[in-house]
């Protein structure tokens, strides 16, 4: 049976919001937001599935307390407060957020916090460690970004317990990601926050760009924050031109990316180093809360296997899972994803487990996901006549092998479609270039390999479409990601051979989704149906 396809919109069962607590001693309304769940009525559904909250959350809350030594070097760690109520907030102010932060996102047009900002930014306030893991494009950067402006920098809190940032010339938030493009992106959203006159504070450490010249910029602007990918943060910092040992926050952005082998001995220096004096260590999970070394390790990612749950237990000191709508110490996730709850007897009914970490949680719940099946000498032709069918105004196009890139260019272009190629081997101008260009409208297809899968915010981009297959499951779901972000639609097309049809099911089934088998034709997407 073939019939013309009707786009719906897949709605996603994301109402029903489950808390659960790690420990008997753990209390509920510290965090400073109410301890009971509301019901969410059908309209509150629909905002949530928009990625915005509008369960209200008491007006009254908690004082923040953050206690230091002279040098700002030794914080007391709260108790682990534990949440059973949805994390979720009417606004910024509400989270505790220094009024000129609030002005200032609100200047920017940030007015409601997503879930996952709801649930992090009290979290990470009270000095926790922290993974933060919600689907792609649902506002991770600004949830730990919005904590570290009210800790750091112009915006922030004038705190009347006498709290000091201790040696001034020390940097006091180290960002990394895995990318330049990422690193860039960062710095423009702090930039976006802290406005035009305080653009300084924070300073890009990216590879690729004149080393001499960040290190003078160092130097002279003294910045509080710095965001780089690891290599060049490293090298900078075995330099001795980076004071960090002073450092407050240390956040890891992709940490799962992070992990990979070629970052090792960079995200080593980097973890020795950075807000560690010599003899300061992290804790384990199961240590009694006790003073520790002032960094405050925060990782992120859409995708959270257990290699990462492990890093967060060596490298943070009682850390917390955060997920948009619950908080869990890291101490009792399982490798299978499940959390042991003490006192109670393990068991294998769903309610008690978090969603197994890599997938099921990554993605958008507004997607569309199709496949096609095209012999390999067809795929551009294919990928065309897609992007023609979904009448896509912005498109990305995921291919494994950068020589395949430019010859799809040339394909598209030729037949009127403009495009462009992405890649590790183009200088950092001519990428920055191209990725101006496709924001702007110029590009309507860009062609890249895995360098854009990771973190890349480009809000148009309405469709994303594989011509090559992503190596898992994981690396499909950023790849997804790119598209329907912060509740906005999206289309994902996966063109494959015939011979890779089983790749794709196997994709379905880990990430629980619906991948529609499709054909273009005449202008048309046709839903084949099984
Ligand atoms: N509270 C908010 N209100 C409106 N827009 C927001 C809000 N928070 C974030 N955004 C916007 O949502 C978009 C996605 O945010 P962000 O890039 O932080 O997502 P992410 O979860 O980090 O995605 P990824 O996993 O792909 O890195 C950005 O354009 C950002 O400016």
């Amino acid at each position: 049976f073939r019939k013309v396809t009707q786009f719906t919109r897949i709605a996603p069962s994301q109402g029903n919001v489950r808390f659960l607590s790690g420990s008997g001693s753990l209390t509920l309304a510290s965090l400073g937001l109410k301890s009971e769940v509301k019901t969410v009525s059908a309209n509150e559904k629909n905002k949530l599935q928009q990625g915005i909250s509008t369960i209200e959350v008491p007006k009254s809350r908690e004082k923040k307390r953050v206690s230091g030594n002279k040098q700002g070097l030794i914080k007391e760690k709260n108790p682990v407060d534990i949440m059973t109520a949805p994390f979720a907030a009417k606004s910024f102010s509400e989270l505790g957020l220094p009024p000129l932060l609030v002005e200032r996102l609100e200047k920017e047009g940030f007015t409601i916090p997503t879930d996952v900002q709801a649930a992090a930014v009290p979290t990470v306030l009270k000095n926790h460690d922290v993974v933060i893991q919600s689907y792609t494009g649902s506002g991770k950067t600004l949830a730990y970004l919005l904590p570290i402006l009210s800790r750091v920098g112009p915006l922030k809190e004038e705190l009347s317990d006498g709290y000091e940032t201790g040696n001034k010339i020390d940097i006091e938030a180290v960002i990394v990601a895995p990318s330049r493009e990422l690193g860039m992106q960062i710095v423009r959203e702090v930039e976006k926050l802290l406005g035009p006159a305080n653009k300084k504070l924070v300073q890009q450490l990216v590879g690729g760009a004149n080393r001499s010249r960040q290190e003078d910029a160092l130097r002279k602007n003294k910045p509080a924050i710095v965001v780089g990918t690891p290599g060049r943060i490293a090298e900078i910092s075995a330099a001795g031109k980076l004071p960090t040992h002073g450092c407050r926050f240390l956040v890891l952005d992709e940490i799962d990316q992070l992990l990979a082998f070629t970052f090792r001995e960079d995200m080593k220096r980097i973890l020795d180093h950075v807000g560690r004096r010599p003899g300061a260590r992290g804790g384990e999970s199961n240590r009694p809360p006790v003073k520790r070394a002032a960094r405050q390790t925060i990782m992120v990612s859409a995708t959270v296997p257990f290699s990462v749950i492990r890093a967060a237990r060596s490298w943070g000191c009682d850390p917390l899972l955060i997920q948009a709508n619950k908080v869990v110490p890291i101490g009792s996730v399982t490798p299978s994803g499940s959390v042991n709850i003490p006192g109670t007897p393990s068991t294998t009914d769903s309610s008690s487990n978090v969603q197994p970490m890599p997938d099921v949680q990554s993605l958008p719940p507004n997607l569309q996901h199709y496949y096609t099946i095209t012999r390999i000498q067809h795929k551009v032709d294919t990928l065309r006549r897609c992007v023609h069918a979904l009448d896509a105004k912005c498109v990305i196009a995921f291919m494994n092998h950068t020589k395949q890139l430019k010859d799809a260019v040339f394909k598209l272009e030729a037949r009127g479609m403009n495009a462009a190629e992405l890649h590790g081997d183009l200088s950092k101008l001519v990428r920055s270039t191209i990725l101006k260009k496709f924001r702007n409208g110029e590009i309507r297809v860009l062609l890249t390999n895995e360098l854009s899968a990771r973190g890349l915010d480009l809000p148009e981009c309405d469709l994303v479409v594989n011509l090559g297959l992503p190596t898992d499951s994981v690396h499909y779901a950023h790849r997804a990601g790119r598209t329907g972000r912060l509740g906005r639609k999206g289309t994902v097309v996966t063109i494959c051979e015939e011979s890779e049809v089983f790749v794709v099911k196997k994709l379905q089934k880990q990430l629980s989704l619906s991948i529609q088998a499709c054909e273009f034709s005449e202008g048309n997407l046709v839903i084949i149906e099984d």
